[in-house]
């Protein structure tokens, strides 16, 4: 369990984490979200105290990470992946940590075989593709064993197979009980991996819920429908008091109902229809909603510091992902 309170970042003027409370508990995968900027990687290194908080606290399984005797045995991490030593072998690489932090030698081949390095073991990590790299990166945090594992984009520079070894992997972790806490700017797969999201926006925290009442809760769901007998549907729908927006294409989007009930609506009026289907908004979708109401407010409550593009300004910065996430 990671226990987060009031945790407060300061950078001269600049306030990276601003006020940030939340627990993330074991047996599920959390996911971190954010627009660029928001506080997330500050929050990660402040966890593993590479960050010295400007104000709150971080607690791993009640203990700051400095009371921790032998830190890499609870809490694993992927921040950098780069930060290994080019020049040595991903074997020696893991080695020397293993050697470091008494942990038994043995844990190197088994970490290897974990992440799918084994047959590249002996070679140097400089030469490394970014995908190897990030497995190099996730086999240095599972090597302590540690009950919590914290990944700062971790499918980073996977090909599509090593983005759904890393999801499957994720999932077994925090199926053994493990506190799994994971950021991405994919918002795909974080919809397809995370039962839980903390997410961050300008530093302070914007929703601590599951993915599934946070899709709920952050989007429009339809159903939509088209109709050579448009008007008669419109009809039978205004008569039945539902509430239609007529796309620009023609088609007729019904909030707040069921594809089975606008189904049997049009069966009783005797209206043809060419589609009928629920429409789920996506994690991307609700993401949006909740960024661009969050900035909204901010803009409104006279911070200054809104962006000047209205509303679905954060929009496009989540798709400026600068150099992060682009192999991937
Ligand atoms: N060492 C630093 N000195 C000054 N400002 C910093 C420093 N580190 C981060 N910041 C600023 O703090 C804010 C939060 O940055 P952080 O990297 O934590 O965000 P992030 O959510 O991880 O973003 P991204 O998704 O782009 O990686 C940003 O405005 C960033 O410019």
């Amino acid at each position: 369990m990671i226990e987060v309170e009031g945790l407060t970042k300061r950078f001269g003027k600049k306030i990276a984490v601003d006020h940030l409370s939340f627990q993330v508990r074991p047996g599920v995968v959390t996911g971190f979200l954010g627009p660029n900027g928001a506080g997330k990687s500050t929050t990660m290194r402040m966890m593993l105290d590479l960050d010295i908080p400007t104000g709150g606290s971080v607690r791993i399984d009640g203990k700051h990470y400095r009371e921790l005797e032998e830190p890499v045995k609870y809490i694993g991490a992927l921040l950098d992946a780069k930060a290994m030593h080019g020049g040595r072998s991903a074997y020696n690489n893991l080695l020397c940590l293993a050697q470091s932090n008494r942990i038994p030698v043995s844990r190197v081949n088994e970490v290897l075989d974990t992440v799918g390095l084994t047959a590249v073991a002996k070679q140097k990590s400089k030469g490394f593709s970014l995908g190897m790299g990030q497995r190099l990166g996730i086999a240095a945090a599972l090597l302590g064993d540690p009950e919590i594992l914290m990944f700062d984009e971790p499918v980073n520079g996977l090909d599509p197979e090593g983005i759904h070894w890393i999801r499957n992997l994720m999932k077994t972790l925090a199926g053994q009980g493990r506190t799994i806490f994971v950021s991405s700017h994919l918002m795909s797969e974080m919809a397809l991996t995370a039962e839980h999201l903390i997410v961050i926006g300008q530093g302070k925290l914007l929703a601590n819920t599951s993915m599934a009442d946070f899709i709920q809760q952050n989007s429009r769901s339809f159903v939509r429908l088209r109709s050579p007998q448009r008007e008669q549907m419109l009809d039978a729908l205004s008569e039945g008091g539902f509430t239609v927006v007529e796309a620009d294409d023609g088609t007729l989007e019904i909030d707040g109902s069921s594809s089975e009930e606008i189904g049997e609506l049009a069966a009783r009026h005797n209206v043809v229809l060419h589609e009928l289907s629920s429409q789920r908004a996506s994690l991307e979708d609700a993401f949006m909603q909740m960024t661009a109401e969050s900035v909204e407010y901010h803009a409104h409550s006279g911070g200054g510091t809104a962006p000047t593009g209205g509303p679905a300004a954060p929009g496009p910065q989540w798709g400026q992902h600068g150099d992060k996430g682009k192999g991937a």
